[in-house]
């Protein structure tokens, strides 16, 4: 995947499709405008590309809570696997916040991206002051020659799916509903740091996160989790947040303890799968206490994996 920062030095030798957006989450709605951009990029050997921002416009401008679905480079790199041949990732500046309609099509479209088809949902807004919308884009196709496919919004029953929708489940910890939203589970990536090293003594040793300050977190408490490290997949317990037990701290972090795993990840990357919450986080009165609930969660997370859908897939 070609990946462009500074548009201003870009331009595509060859033709694209491209569909434009924030893309956080690449939720079901994302990946219905991604699917026809790569049935359109397949059927004319053109590249199929994505025009994003490098921070969500909204959070920019100060109109919403700076937390993301995503963060840059988590999005970059689910783009990559759905297929995208070409990421455009573009500072939300002045100058693009200011440029016309036309003058967007023009400049960013035509001459930089050599766009021959574009791809948008039915509320797609675009130029200074979101003047520029699907219809705008239609007529502009037809009279500039480039092909437009406005694509209906994909629904919850009668709710379309949106990042704000995703956020609102997320907040409640209704992990299988955030799954459903966004056509795969919730997850945080990052590397596996040093902890206080009591886990061994424990008997339960954890890999240790700190989760990206602008990513969005389901609520502190324990959750049933498939991570990916090391090339290997494990199924495994989460507890989120500030481990009131043994901390006095109020710095968020994620510990997973690994099922069928003794192997020393320090150093690694790690994306952790929220799969299902199971009780909040609690601070317990001795070690003893909270050890004795640390196999209980991994008991009735046994219960859930042998249960469940993911019963098959470690
Ligand atoms: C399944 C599980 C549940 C946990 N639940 C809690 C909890 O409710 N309260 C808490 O303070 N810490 C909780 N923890 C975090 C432990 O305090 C932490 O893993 C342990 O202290 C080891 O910390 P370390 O990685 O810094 O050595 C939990 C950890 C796991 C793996
Ligand atoms: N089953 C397992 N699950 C998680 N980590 C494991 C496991 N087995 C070994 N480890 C290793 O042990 C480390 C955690 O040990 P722990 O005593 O909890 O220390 P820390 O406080 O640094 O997390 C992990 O970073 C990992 O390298």
């Amino acid at each position: 995947m070609e990946f462009v920062k500074n548009l201003a030095e870009y331009q595509s030798e060859r033709p694209c499709v491209v569909t434009l957006g924030k893309f956080d989450g690449v939720h079901r709605g994302h990946r219905k405008l991604l699917k026809e951009v790569r049935r359109i990029a397949l059927e004319n050997h053109w590249k199929a590309g994505v025009f994003t921002f490098t921070v969500s416009p909204q959070v920019q401008m100060g109109r919403r809570e700076a937390k993301m679905l995503m963060t840059n480079e988590e999005r970059e790199n689910l783009l990559r696997d759905l297929g995208v041949d070409l990421l455009v990732e573009c500072p939300f500046t002045e100058e693009i916040r200011s440029m016309e309609p036309d003058q967007f099509i023009r400049e960013v479209l035509l001459k930089r991206l050599h766009a021959s088809a574009v791809v948008a949902g039915t509320d797609f807004r675009f130029g200074k002051d979101r003047k520029g919308d699907a219809d705008y884009l239609l007529e502009a196709g037809k009279s500039m020659g480039f092909h437009v496919s406005v694509m209906q919004k994909e629904m919850d029953g009668e709710r379309e799916i949106s990042s704000t929708y995703i956020r609102e489940e997320l907040e409640k910890g209704h992990m299988e509903k955030v799954q459903e939203l966004m056509g795969g589970p919730y997850f945080i990536t990052g590397p596996i740091i040093h902890g206080r090293h009591l886990g061994h003594s424990l008997g339960f040793p954890t890999i240790n996160q700190r989760p990206a300050p602008e990513k969005m977190l389901p609520p502190r408490g324990v959750y049933f989790s498939r991570t990916y490290v090391g090339g290997k997949v494990y199924q495994g317990i989460s507890s989120l947040g500030v481990k009131p037990t043994v901390n006095s701290g109020n710095e968020e972090g994620n510990e997973t303890y690994l099922f069928d795993c003794s192997l020393d990840l320090y150093g690694q990357e790690a994306k952790v799968e929220f799969l299902s919450f199971r009780r909040p986080e609690e601070k317990f009165d001795s070690l003893d206490a909270l050890k004795n609930q640390m196999s209980l969660d991994i008991e009735s997370a046994d219960q859930f994996f042998s249960s469940s859908r993911f019963s098959t897939s470690s």
